[in-house]
C-alpha cells in the first residue's frame, strides 16, 4: 500500500534510516489518530505530502515531523537522544524547538507548509530550457545541448544548489555523458541566485547500517570519484559562476579550463574567508569577472564563439596541457579523500553540521 502510493523520493526515504524523518503522514494513518478542529485541512495536507513530486529535503521533512508531533502530541516529551544519534537528535531538536506552540497553531503551520511545498513543486523543474535540446533527465541537474555546448545546470535553487549525495552522482554521470557527446565545450552553471553552496550538510545525516565509519568511507569514495571526474574530463570545461560559490564548488574551480564569474559572486568562501570574484580573479581562481547586469549575455556570446573553434584542436590542446599534471592531481585527490574520511568523524565536522541543521529546524 505504501509502496504503491508513495512518490519516488518517499520510497527512497523508506529504504534509508531517514525514513523516520520522512513520514509523519504515514505515522498518522498507521496510528489512526483522529483530529477535530481543522481535521479536514490537516488530513488533506497529510495526503498532499505523499503527492509531492520532489523530495522536499531533510530540513523540510524535519519541520513537517516537528509540526506533526506538536499538532498531535503537544510539546516535546521525549528524552533527548545522544549526540551521535544524529537522526533522532535532529528530530528531537526540531520538535523541542517548537516549545509550547499550541496544537492548533502547529496544525495550521503544517497545512501552510504543505501548501507552499505543493505550489513550489508544481512550478518546479525550475529551469526553462528554451530552445535547447534537453538530454537525459536528472533530479538535481538540467542538462541541455545546443550549438556545440553541453550545459550542466545545478538545479536545486531553493537549497542554493547545495550538492546532495544523488547530485554528486548525477554530476559524475553528466560529465561522463558530456565527455562522449558531440559537444565542443561543456559548461557548469547554477540555477537561481547562487552558483552553489557546497556540500549539502544533510548528507552526513543519512547513516547506513555500517554506522558513521561506513558513512565516512562512502563519502571519501564519492568525493574521490566526483573530483576524479573533473580531473579526467577530456574537453574544455567552463564554469559560469552566476552567483556566490562555497566549499567544494570553489575548491574544484581550479580543475576548470576557464572560470567566468559575475561580480555578484561576492562570497567565494574558502577556508572560512570570503573572497569577492575580483579577488578570486587576482589569485588566478577566476579567469574573468563580468558585471552582473550583462554577465549572461557577455559570457554566452563568448562561449558560442569558442564553440565554433575546431573541436579536435581544442580537445587535444587541453589534453596536452592537462595530461602532465593528471597523475599528480589524482594522487592529491586520493590523499584528500582519505583525509576527509578521517575528518568526517571529527567533533568539528559533526558540530558544524549539527549546528547548521538545528538552526534550520527552528521555525
Ligand atoms: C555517502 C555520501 C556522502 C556524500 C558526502 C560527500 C562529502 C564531500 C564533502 C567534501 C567537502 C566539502 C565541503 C563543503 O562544501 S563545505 C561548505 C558547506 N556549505 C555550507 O556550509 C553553507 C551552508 N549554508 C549557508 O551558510 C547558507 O544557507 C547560505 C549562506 C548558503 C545562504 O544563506 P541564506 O540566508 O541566503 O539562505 P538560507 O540559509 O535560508 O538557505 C536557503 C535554503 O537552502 C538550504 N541550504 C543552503 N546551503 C545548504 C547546504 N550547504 N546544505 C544543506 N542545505 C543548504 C538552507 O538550509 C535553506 O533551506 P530551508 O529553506 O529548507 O531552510
Amino acid at each position: 500500500m505504501v509502496a504503491r502510493l508513495a512518490p519516488r523520493w518517499c520510497l527512497r526515504a523508506l529504504r534509508s534510516p531517514l525514513q523516520v524523518i520522512g513520514f509523519p503522514s504515514l505515522q498518522l494513518h498507521m496510528s489512526g489518530i483522529a483530529m477535530r478542529a481543522s481535521q479536514e485541512d490537516f488530513e488533506n495536507a497529510l495526503n498532499q505530502v505523499k503527492l509531492l513530486k520532489k523530495d522536499p529535503g531533510n530540513e523540510v521533512k524535519l519541520k513537517l515531523y516537528a509540526l506533526y508531533k506538536q499538532a498531535t502530541e503537544g510539546p516535546c516529551n521525549m528524552p533527548k537522544p545522544g549526540v551521535f544519534d544524529f537522526i533522532n537528535k535532529a528530530k528531537w531538536d526540531a520538535w523541542d524547538a517548537l516549545g509550547n506552540l499550541p496544537k492548533e497553531t502547529a496544525r495550521q503551520n503544517y497545512v501552510d507548509l504543505v501548501s507552499s511545498l505543493s505550489s513550489s513543486s508544481e512550478s518546479s523543474n525550475q529551469v526553462q530550457p528554451g530552445t535547447d535540446r534537453k538530454q537525459q533527465e536528472y533530479e538535481n541537474l538540467v542538462v541541455t545541448s545546443e550549438d556545440g555546448i553541453t550545459k550542466i545546470t545545478l538545479n536545486r535553487p531553493t537549497k542554493k544548489n547545495a550538492i546532495n549525495t544523488q547530485m554528486y552522482q548525477e554530476i559524475i554521470l553528466a560529465l561522463k555523458a558530456a565527455s562522449n557527446d558531440d559537444s565542443i565545450l561543456t559548461v557548469v552553471t547554477g540555477n537561481g541566485d547562487y552558483y552553489c553552496s557546497g556540500n549539502d550538510l544533510t548528507n552526513f545525516m543519512d547513516i547506513p547500517p555500517g554506522g558513521v565509519e561506513e558513512k565516512a568511507k562512502q563519502s571519501a569514495v564519492l568525493l574521490r570519484d566526483f573530483v576524479g571526474s573533473f580531473i579526467d574530463f577530456p574537453k574544455p570545461l567552463i564554469a559560469v559562476v552566476n552567483g556566490p560559490a562555497m566549499g567544494i564548488s570553489v575548491t574544484i574551480l581550479g580543475l576548470f579550463d576557464a572560470v567566468y564569474a559575475s561580480d555578484r559572486a561576492t562570497e567565494m568562501l574558502i577556508f572560512g574567508k570570503k573572497l569577492t570574484a575580483g579577488e578570486a580573479c587576482a589569485q588566478g581562481l577566476v579567469t574573468e569577472v563580468f558585471p552582473d547586469s550583462t554577465f549572461q549575455k557577455e559570457v554566452w556570446t563568448r562561449l558560442k564563439a569558442y564553440s565554433k573553434l575546431p573541436k579536435n584542436a581544442m580537445k587535444i590542446s587541453k589534453q596536452v596541457i592537462r595530461n602532465m599534471e593528471k597523475e599528480k592531481l589524482h594522487a592529491v585527490n586520493a590523499e584528500e579523500s582519505s583525509v576527509l574520511q578521517e575528518r568526517c568523524l571529527s567533533d568539528e565536522c559533526i558540530n558544524a553540521a549539527v549546528n547548521f541543521l538545528s538552526k534550520r529546524a527552528k521555525l
